[in-house]
């Protein structure tokens, strides 16, 4: 009996993370084998509206006071779905169950044939088939009807291995097909495909369906391939390290883009990964050890990004991927199957009352969801983790205090004498800590003084991609519309329907002045096409983006039509809109320059 009531024991308990994840968990080991446990939870979700009729409607809840409302959907299924019926040769909950087989296949039959189905087998293919193109088996239904794939992504180590020798040499893949489309690894009749998006866009990349568990495979456990997901990937291949170059990932843990740097710039490169929290260090530690990266990668524990300055070695770096904490709004929750969904029977139908289980569930899915971790320890290891998620707070207070955390970081990378090139990115998707970041750096002084900008869309290697950055999200931005445009298109969205596993935001900045006079402090004109720093210009830049707002609001259209009053009332509006937009770029402005004088001041301390 324990298949039984280890499932009813995982089922009445709050779900803190996967089914998968639950159940397969090496710390807590259940009795029964976990494919079979899998297995009757998942088929008892996908079938639970027709069980819980039979079991209410044949009343057996009533007669068996030993039988509990999970306990008897559990058995129920066996009973009459599971091809060698009840898994358990004796006992008093299979004898409760079987007293009332006549009663439980009638009311089963009359339940099919309500639903018009005239054999089991049409039952059981509508229900799978509804399952797969509603479940969060991969396949979700959006509330626009618009159908995402949520693919298990995969990166090739290319330190231990090649895209070819994972793909077509190894027990793993080699009985899967390539497919051209995501769709086609969900919705055509093979089950073993990928699919490869090539090099255009992600290199070393692949997705699989989600219901492969890799992770007892050998290419997993030696570090040959890596779970992370498509979005992640972006951050390394927009910065394009070259071979041998040095490398700075300032904000590490758990590594996935430290050990995807390394395996870019190769055995004769240096990547330093800094990481300011001790335990996710250790982690970052265990992960660059697995992908055979330790040569390549210098680990600095428990150290924070902002103190590495003149003098330390990874000062001297070249290129620097920043991606720090953030809201993690962009992550999807990967649960596979949602157990707080268990609609259970009730014994006494006529009442309509939530049952008492039902009920006590109601109140632990609302104090578990805020605190929903989003991946278990296996997942920290290969995905990304941002910890903060896990609050859920994205109030006003809190984004803006993330986003001054982040305009920190890039203000302290941005001083960094040799860099060239910096991408930064979150996996949010709050204008507040992506556009709004980029304009507020962007109109830095020492972004001026040292001649950072946006990398263009076209010389960079994301450039295929159609998300970009929202341009109305960078009206703080002292610039031209058509810089603010361009700037934009620099930078890569991705939304959370968009397959890649996750929302993500990322921007590569470059420095366009290679003046070392710049460097002291030189406020002339660096022929940045970017950022201008004269006052009158600034003015007039600002009108200049009024314009444009009107034009994207529908305004400049609009007026001829509408009454005097109306255009009044509308004047007065923009005027205010005006003003407040002066004002909040202004605050801005102030914010950012106090973040930075701060970090000067603690820089003179440090050094
Ligand atoms: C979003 S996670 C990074 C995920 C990582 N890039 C990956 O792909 O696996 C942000 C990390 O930055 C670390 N962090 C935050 N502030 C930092 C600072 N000032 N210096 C160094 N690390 C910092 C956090 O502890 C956290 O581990």
């Amino acid at each position: 009996m324990s298949l039984y009531l280890e499932a009813a024991a995982i089922l009445e308990s709050p779900q803190t993370s996967s089914l998968k994840a639950i159940i397969y968990n090496p710390s807590k080991p259940f009795k029964s084998p976990q494919s079979k446990l899998y297995a009757l939870i998942v088929e008892t979700l996908k079938f639970q509206d027709i069980l819980k009729e039979v079991v209410e409607n044949s009343g057996i809840l009533k007669l068996e006071r030993k039988l509990t409302p999970l306990l008897s959907i559990l058995l129920t299924h066996d009973l009459l779905l599971a091809k060698s019926g009840i898994a358990t040769s004796s006992g008093p909950l299979k004898d409760a169950i079987l007293r009332h087989k006549a009663r439980l296949n009638a009311e089963f039959t009359r339940a099919r044939l309500k639903r018009g189905h005239g054999d089991l087998k049409s039952l059981t293919d509508a229900i799978n088939a509804e399952h797969i193109r509603e479940s969060e088996d991969g396949v979700t239904k959006t509330a626009t009807g618009l159908t995402t794939f949520n693919p298990r992504w995969i990166r090739v180590n290319t330190l231990k291995t090649t895209m070819e020798a994972s793909l077509s040499s190894s027990p793993t893949f080699n009985s899967f097909q390539e497919v051209s489309g995501m769709s086609d690894m969900f919705f055509s009749d093979v089950v073993r495909k990928y699919y490869y998006p090539k090099a255009e866009l992600l290199p070393s990349i692949f997705a699989i369906h989600p219901s492969h568990d890799i992770t007892s495979s050998e290419l997993y456990k030696s570090g040959k391939i890596i779970l992370q997901s498509a979005s992640s990937c972006l951050p390394a291949i927009m910065l394009d390290p070259p071979k041998g170059s040095t490398v700075v990932d300032g904000c590490a843990a758990p590594g996935n883009k430290t050990t995807h740097l390394a395996a870019l710039v190769g055995d004769t490169g240096k990547v330093f990964a800094v990481e300011r929290d001790r335990r996710r260090a250790d982690i970052l530690e265990k992960m660059v050890a697995k992908a055979g990266a330790e040569k390549i990668v210098t680990i600095l524990k428990a150290t924070d990004f902002t103190t590495i300055t003149e003098g330390h070695p990874a000062w001297s770096a070249s290129y620097l991927l920043l991606d720090p904490s953030c809201s993690g709004s962009g992550i999807l929750q990967r649960i596979d199957w949602d157990i707080s969904k268990l609609n259970l029977p009730s014994s006494d139908v006529a009442s309509g009352q939530p049952s008492k289980s039902s009920r006590k569930r109601k109140r632990e899915d609302q104090s578990q969801k805020a605190s929903m971790s989003t991946a278990t320890t296996e997942e920290q290891e290969g995905q990304q983790v941002a910890e903060e998620v896990q609050d859920g707070d994205t109030s006003k207070e809190r984004l803006q205090s993330l986003s001054d955390f982040q305009v920190a970081i890039i203000l302290h990378a941005f001083s960094f004498p040799n860099a060239r090139r910096i991408t930064y990115s979150t996996c949010s998707i709050h204008a507040e800590e992506n556009e709004h970041v980029v304009a507020r750096v962007l109109n830095s002084k020492i972004a001026k003084q040292r001649g950072w900008g946006v990398q263009s869309r076209e010389d960079n290697p994301l450039s295929t991609w159609h998300r970009r950055g929202l341009a109305k999200e960078l009206s703080d931005l002292t610039v031209t519309p058509e810089e603010r445009r361009r700037i934009a298109e620099g930078c890569v969205r991705v939304n959370r329907t968009d397959s890649l596993g996750g929302g993500f935001f990322v921007v590569c900045f470059i420095r366009q002045a290679n003046n070392d006079s710049l460097l002291d402090g030189d406020t002339g004109s660096l022929g940045v096409a970017s950022v201008q720093g004269n006052e009158n210009y600034l003015q007039e830049g600002e009108d200049r983006i009024e314009v444009e707002d009107q034009e994207w609001n529908g305004f400049s259209d609009k007026h001829t039509d509408e009454t005097p009053s109306a255009v009044d009332t509308q004047d007065d509006n923009q005027l205010s809109r005006k003003r407040k937009k002066r004002k909040s770029s202004k605050d801005q402005q102030i914010r950012t320059e106090k973040v930075n004088r701060q970090f000067q001041k603690n820089r003179k301390g440090w050094s």
